[in-house]
């Protein structure tokens, strides 16, 4: 005779798509979590022999998919949602972001600017996000709030800030950030200089460097505006990507983000340098910087994850939205309606995501072993009946609104569409007090 084993939780669902195998789709089975990790997932009647959960969750009309991995974001800015609209890249920056960025971004900011985008992070099934911003310990510090995985960016940028006053000064700080805070099980580090036109080919080779030693992922704006790719080649007669690779940058370790205009030789050299790629179809849509080459990216074998960019230029920070238009324009763009099937949109918000991180060994799949970070979608709105395939539903037909429960690390973040960790009605006061100092200031 043997006895149930004890566990923390045991999370039985109508579906469960763990992403790896790919493809794969569970009918009424159970996850069992204990301390912090997926110990099993099998049919539900096994579970209920197998376990003696101390919690047990019954989501009858619900699926069980990898938390969603956002791979590119500045959380900070959900404070300027809203705030210049229907503008190119160029523009937006320079006469709106940067001069509001000026006079108004500090820890205190970004402490509560990122603790908004958690809220709206967690609620639409977003589990992990890879952040680059100014002051990223108060972006941390948020993040460990609100019980999120998040990827915090050392940022680097040829300009002084508030935050630091040259290269040397921000590397400084973000590299003693990283120290203070490594190892830890929610928190990873990236570099992140902001794109090539802010940063010199010096402050290049110091971010390599670091990132050798310390082995840490490089995260980069790059090939985001044909603007950026004509202002390259008039200061330095190098396509930024070709820059980058004379200075060693491009390499397994980079997480180019947007990658709107590439030539084939060039999709072919970052494929060969095995780089990562962040496709943000809301944002290159919104700033109308073009369409990424995905299917091409792809084809060459590319890890391709997906970001939703700022809320001040998607103006959401839904990757429910941002599967949903990945894989309708790469349907559109290659004429070819086989072209990024459901299956791979969510592989690439999950799995995907997780490996440009480096994190796929804790997270990013329904593995045994792996971190619970888990989602779960109900399908029992009329609006998503009837469900022939989960996945389809999940990509085509369901919305951020459907997330009904989040856990990280077993820590139930989500419980019923309700935020555990963050308090929204104080997030609410916080944003109307920035709006009223960002407004008043545009004013003067
Ligand atoms: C150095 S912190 C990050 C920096 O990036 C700016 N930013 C936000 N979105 C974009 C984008 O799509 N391309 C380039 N730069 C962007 C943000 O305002 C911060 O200043
Ligand atoms: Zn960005």
């Amino acid at each position: 005779m043997t006895y149930p084993v004890e566990v923390d939780t045991l999370l039985e669902a109508r579906w469960i798509i763990p992403v790896e195998p790919a493809g794969q789709v569970l009918h009424d089975h159970a996850i069992a979590i204990n301390g912090g990790l997926i110990k099993a997932i099998l049919p539900k009647t096994a579970a209920q022999l197998q376990f003696s959960p101390r919690e047990r969750i019954v989501l009858d009309e619900h699926v069980l998919i990898p938390g969603l991995i956002n791979l590119h974001t500045h959380a900070a800015m959900s404070l300027m949602r809203g705030l210049a609209d229907d503008l190119p890249l160029m523009e937006w920056l320079n006469q709106h972001i940067w001069p509001t960025e000026r006079q108004h971004v500090s820890a205190h900011f970004v402490l509560e600017g990122a603790q908004l985008a958690c809220a709206e992070m967690l609620k639409g099934g977003i589990t992990c996000f890879n952040d680059m911003y100014f002051f990223p310990e108060a972006c941390a510090e948020a993040a460990l709030a609100a019980g999120m995985r998040a990827a915090i960016g050392m940022i680097a940028i040829d300009f002084p800030t508030v935050y630091a006053s040259d290269i040397d000064d921000y590397l400084a700080k973000g590299i003693a950030l990283r120290n203070q805070l490594h190892p830890h099980p929610l928190l990873s580090f990236c570099f992140a200089p902001h794109a090539p036109y802010t940063v010199s080919d010096q402050a290049f080779a110091k971010i390599l460097t670091y990132a050798e030693q310390l082995d840490l992922p490089i995260h980069i704006h790059l090939h985001e505006t044909q603007h950026e790719i004509n202002s390259s080649l008039e200061s330095s007669g190098l396509r930024p990507i070709e820059r980058l690779h004379r200075l060693g940058i491009l390499s397994p370790r980079l997480i180019a983000v947007h990658m709107v205009h590439l030539t084939e030789d060039e999709i072919k050299l970052i494929s060969q340098q095995g780089c990562n790629v962040a496709h943000c179809p809301s944002s290159n849509m919104k700033l109308a910087s073009g369409f990424a080459p995905v299917t091409t990216l792809l084809d060459y074998g590319i890890t391709v994850g997906l970001g939703t960019d700022s809320a001040a230029s998607n103006n959401r920070l839904d990757m429910f939205a941002e599967m949903r238009l990945a894989a309708l324009l790469a349907k559109a763009n290659s004429n070819r309606a086989h072209a990024l099937p459901a299956h791979q949109a969510l592989r690439m918000a999950t799995l995907e995501g997780a490996k440009a991180l480096g994190l796929n060994e804790i997270t990013g799949s329904l593995t045994v072993g792996k971190a619970a970070d888990i989602t779960a979608v109900d399908f029992s709105d009329i609006d998503l009946s009837p469900c022939y395939d989960p996945a389809s539903h999940l990509v085509y037909a369901a919305g951020r609104e459907h997330v009904s429960h989040v856990w990280v690390n077993g820590k139930m973040l989500l419980n019923n569409k309700q935020l555990t960790t963050l308090d929204t009605m104080k997030l609410q006061q916080y944003a109307t007090a920035w709006q009223a100092r960002i407004k008043a200031s545009n004013q003067q």
